[in-house]
């Protein structure tokens, strides 16, 4: 019996890749340290695995940025409007790279960064490549080879990872119409076949085609393609070892294709679809070897060995162990590093931190497995079976889950609680009555730059270097100088920056009764940008208003509008490690009562605009589309929950980004926010087709400033991105901001763009009269 992971989080124990690729985005260090820093990562990664035991070591699931644009790169799929980075002889092959996904904006050169999407219901996000209807594929890098051979000098035989050709196809889109990317299969393969050989020649002998899709809804066509594939690359490679990993779901209709491909292991994600099992083993071929995804590579809680070794007898009893892999249920990406760096009993208490493993813990619970399995009477392995079934065990029985007056709170809500007291068309009339906003509102997100200062002033705070009373001094002049800036420029409906903010869930998580939090546990979520998911352990309630301070000081210092800022029930969850021990629909409807008691408490203090942002409600949806309609029915009336008890004139503003619509616009629309800002911009507008094609009633504010690049937009293209949208949206449905918060961006390019929104907006109400309603 063999065990491997799918992928190892790359960020770094310590967050090292983060700080080193925005050293080097900021000209403060050379390549070559950028680089070593790589080598240091994944040489620690590769040490790790092995002195657990892990016996198929990925190599290339390092990346520095996104492991598609990296596939990407390797195939020579560079977008044209990059041609001219690249043939810059001043750029390395690493400044391209960055520049796909990032943007250029220097050498008299402006280039948009290629889109990014989330990666299937994961909070981390990929680069989308972009295809062409007469796409070319090249051997363009050879990073994937020298990771390999870096490897194998540091003494290790490791497996590479790659994306597969199917799914790296269908994670794609068409920049042009009239055609199907799965069409560019016969000129991806031949490119995959170099690098195939390149890996083989330098002694490759496993490789791990990670194909996704292959657990999701697929068309008659792509099972097709799928098969075709593995047949060429087995024809091809008889000599290697072919492994295709399936994660997310369970193979279910697929399982048929999936068993049949003629490759040598199959991956199931057993923690996501523990009942493939047995259909996968009914169907099973001999010489198919089959890996066992038991430890969840997606949440933080300690594997349950009983459990697992049960469904390990299940299948070495049918097939043999010697093609049994014990494995991760996907790539340990979505995992935290290291719980061993938790140390502060505040923040995580030793109870709780009993029931937890990350993912240096959960390479050592697979080696254990495969361990326990083979030698089920030794002594020290039958002493930690124990140790693992007690911590089991303290878990269920503990006091510190379940809260009598949370679930009875639960059981006493009304039907009323779900909708507004009027329909939209008469809320909005009452709310136009107190707010008196011009056509095209302007607005923001809600975040404005952290900037190191308050990112340090926050930092000292914990580390009891400011008393209260001087960080909250700091974060109040940060918050007048914000509203001051607004009121400057010209925004109509300000926001007050969400500087006491460490992250937009984490914050609710640190305040909220039920969730527990790390010190150091991030993970990925794009580039070089991590998060702290809150552990949600518990029945989950709210002891004191979280937010009101804020948005009230805020307030009391304009004489505009100030927005307040919340975080959705269904984005808390969907950002949150979250239990496992009831439905995820009970955990939600929780945290909305607990939301619903903070708008309350907003609006009696007088805020008359207040944002719940729900980012994370398209994420969310199951990966099968006939699990949607139940996850859609829980999530709006969680967000409806959160948002109705208020009165008609109390404006509600919902915020959603990364998103794709037109599968659930009715269940957006059903959300009944008065307005929806969207991430837009980067599609050219495409998304508001949905909302166009289905007469969507509330208001629209869609992005026309890319947020997730340090590119300025210019004020024509804003004009343009308004237009556009004016001409497929009434133009009294529709506001003005940016695509997300300004968080991630400097000052210096978030003033010149705001200026630029307001110009342009400005411009536009010279041109464009109000629809009537
Ligand atoms: C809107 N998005 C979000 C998602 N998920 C979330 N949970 N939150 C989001 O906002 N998903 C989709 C999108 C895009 N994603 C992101 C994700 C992350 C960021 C981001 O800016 N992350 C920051 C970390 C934020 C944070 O928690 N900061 C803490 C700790 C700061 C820190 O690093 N401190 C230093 C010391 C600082 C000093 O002394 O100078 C340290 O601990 O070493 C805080 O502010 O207190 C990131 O930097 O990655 C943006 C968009
Ligand atoms: N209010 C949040 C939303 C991000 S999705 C922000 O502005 O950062
Ligand atoms: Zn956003």
């Amino acid at each position: 019996m063999q065990t491997q992971i799918l992928g190892y989080p790359r960020i770094g124990a310590n967050r090292e890749l983060k700080k080193a690729c925005e050293n080097y985005w900021a000209g403060k260090i050379q390549l070559e340290t950028l680089l070593k820093c790589r080598r240091e990562i994944t040489k620690n990664n590769w040490d790790i695995q092995q002195a657990a035991g892990i016996d198929l070591i990925p190599c290339n699931d390092f990346s520095f940025y996104d492991q598609v644009l990296d596939l990407t790169l390797s195939l020579g799929a560079i977008p044209e409007r990059f041609n001219a980075v690249a043939l810059n002889k001043k750029n390395s092959e690493l400044d391209l790279y960055f520049a796909m996904a990032r943007g250029y904006q220097k050498d008299d050169l402006d280039i948009t960064a290629m889109e990014m999407t989330k990666w299937f219901d994961t909070n981390y996000h990929y680069i989308v490549p972009e295809f062409t209807k007469n796409q070319n594929f090249n051997y363009f890098s050879q990073s994937i080879l020298n990771e390999f051979i870096s490897a194998k000098k540091e003494g290790f035989e490791p497996k590479t990872v790659l994306i597969g050709a199917v799914t790296y196809l269908l994670l794609g889109k068409e920049k042009e119409e009239n055609f199907d990317r799965l069409d560019l299969i016969d000129r991806l393969l031949p490119v995959y076949t170099q690098i195939l050989e390149d890996l083989v020649k330098h002694g490759a002998k496993v490789i791990q085609f990670d194909e996704p899709f292959l657990a999701l809804d697929i068309n008659d066509k792509t099972k097709e393609i799928y098969q075709n594939v593995y047949q060429k690359i087995r024809k091809q490679f008889p000599q290697l070892v072919i492994q295709v990993a399936t994660y997310f779901d369970g193979l279910k209709d697929n399982t048929s294709l999936a068993v049949n491909l003629p490759i040598d292991i199959l991956h199931l994600d057993l923690v996501r679809n523990l009942e493939q099992l047995d259909t996968v083993l009914n169907e099973i071929p001999a010489h198919l070897n089959l890996s066992l995804g038991l430890v969840d590579g997606r949440n933080i809680w300690k594997n349950d060995y009983k459990k697992s070794i049960e469904t390990i007898q299940n299948a070495v009893q049918k097939i043999g162990e010697e093609r049994v892999i014990i494995a991760s249920s996907c790539s340990l990406l979505h995992s935290p590093y290291d719980l061993d760096l938790e140390t502060n009993e505040d923040n995580l208490p030793s109870e709780i931190k009993d029931w937890l493993a990350f993912a240096k813990q959960k390479v050592s619970e697979i080696a254990f497995l495969r361990d326990f399995v083979n030698n089920p009477e030794n002594d020290a392995l039958v002493e930690k079976y124990k140790e693992n079934q007690d911590a089991i065990y303290r878990r269920t029985t503990s006091k510190l889950i379940h809260k009598e007056h949370v679930k009875n709170r639960l059981d006493e809500v009304q039907p009323s609680d779900f909708s507004r007291d009027s329909a939209f068309i008469d809320r909005k009339e009452t709310q136009q009555h107190v707010l008196h906003l011009p056509l095209y509102p302007t607005t923001t997100i809600g975040s404005f730059p952290q900037t190191q200062e308050v990112r340090s002033w926050r930092s000292k705070y914990k580390k009891g270097e400011l008393t209260t009373e001087q960080y909250d001094d700091l974060l109040k002049q940060e918050t007048e100088r914000t509203i001051r800036w607004q009121e400057e420029i010209g925004i109509d409906v300000l926001v007050h920056g969400e500087y006491e903010r460490n992250d937009m869930v984490e914050y609710f998580g640190e305040k909220l009764k039920g969730f527990a939090f790390s010190k150091n546990g991030w993970v990925q979520s794009y580039g070089s940008r991590c998060v702290k998911p809150p552990v949600i352990y518990g029945d989950v309630y709210r002891e004191e208003a979280m937010t009101v301070y804020w948005s009230s000081y805020a307030q009391s210092i304009s004489d505009k509008w100030v927005k307040g800022m919340l975080t959705g029930p269904v984005t808390i969850l969907q950002w949150s490690f979250v239990r496992d021990d009831q439905p995820r629909s009970t955990t939600c409807q929780q945290i909305a009562l607990a939301i619903q008691d903070e708008v309350k408490d907003l609006e009696a203090a007088g805020i008359k605009i207040i944002q719940i942002d729900e980012p994370a409600i398209r994420e969310g949806l199951p990966l099968r589309k006939t699990e949607w309609q139940e996850y859609l029915k829980w999530a709006v009336d969680s967000f409806k929950l959160s948002s109705s008890n208020v009165s008609d004139s109390t404006q509600i503003h919902t915020h959603m980004c990364y998103s794709e619509f037109n599968d659930i616009i009715d269940s957006i629309a059903a959300l009944d926010a008065d307005v929806i800002t969207i991430e837009c911009s980067r599609s050219q507008m495409e998304l508001l087709n949905a909302f166009s094609d289905f007469n969507y009633p509330n208001d629209i504010g869609p992005g026309v400033y890319d947020i997730h690049s340090p590119r300025v937009p210019t004020k024509q293209e804003m004009i343009d991105l308004i237009k556009k949208a004016s001409n497929v949206i009434p133009t009294n449905q529709l506001w003005i901001n940016p695509d997300c918060g300004l968080k991630t961006r400097h000052w210096e390019e978030t003033e010149k763009a705001l200026i630029e929104m307001v110009a342009a907006t400005k411009e536009l109400r010279e041109i464009y009269q109000p629809t009537s309603i």
